[in-house]
């Protein structure tokens, strides 16, 4: 059985050694989409795979630092990120490009470490990331399975290679969020979420 869930997000980036000359060269935006597809085999108290309610915590915080923020491959021109850094308060530095697919597989491994040190509390069982889709405009997106996760050809993904703004953490709900991750700490669902107001923006 699988669920799926979408966030958007706005973020600028350049995607260095493309084709495209516009993409290149020049820094540009895009509006997000992602979809998040979860899988499990069995059903929780609530008979079901994952409540979307929880993936409005950690794993939203994490996908939300792509939000006005500006993306960059921290092999790019050390002048770029120097100014990246000086000029955007909100930056992430990534350990690949920041091209469509990368994005859908940054942020399965993500979501994907997030559930692995989750200590589930409604009988979740073996609840597991099945895919990300990463729709870069209405046009085009970039689809990524586990395999392409751990595929190094694509690129090593490990979270110590990853850095976040000091403004991206400080919106988090909890600024030791990826500090945590890295530390392997134990992150405890709540056995109860509050609903969102309807008019939130960021998650549907
Ligand atoms: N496989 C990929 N191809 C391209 C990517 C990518 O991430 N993966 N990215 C880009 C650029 O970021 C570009 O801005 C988007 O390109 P494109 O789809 O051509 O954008 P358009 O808005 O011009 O598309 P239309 O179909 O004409 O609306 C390039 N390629």
């Amino acid at each position: 059985m699988r669920i799926r869930k979408l966030f958007k997000f706005e973020n600028a980036h350049i995607v260095r050694n493309c084709s495209s000359e516009r993409c290149k060269h020049s820094i540009h935006g895009h509006s997000y989409q992602i979809e998040l597809i979860l899988e499990a085999t069995r059903l929780d108290h609530g008979q079901m795979v994952y409540d979307f309610g929880l993936l409005k915590s950690s794993i939203k915080d994490i996908i939300d630092s792509f939000d006005h923020a500006i993306c960059f491959w921290n092999k790019d021109d050390p002048e770029y990120i120097a100014a990246c850094k000086k000029f955007s308060a909100r930056w992430i530095s990534l350990p690949v490009s920041p091209s469509a697919e990368q994005f859908s597989r940054v942020i399965f491994f993500w979501a994907q470490e997030i559930l692995a040190q989750t200590q589930m509390q409604n009988g979740e069982a073996d609840v597991s990331v099945y895919s990300v889709i990463a729709h870069e405009t209405a046009t085009g997106y970039a689809q990524c399975f586990a395999d392409d996760v751990a595929n190094v050809q694509m690129g090593k993904l490990i979270l110590e290679d990853f850095e976040f703004s000091e403004q991206v953490r400080s919106e988090w709900h909890d600024p030791e969020l990826y500090a945590k991750l890295i530390r392997g700490e134990r992150f405890t669902n709540p056995s109860v979420t509050m609903q969102v107001q309807a008019g939130n923006r960021d998650v549907e």
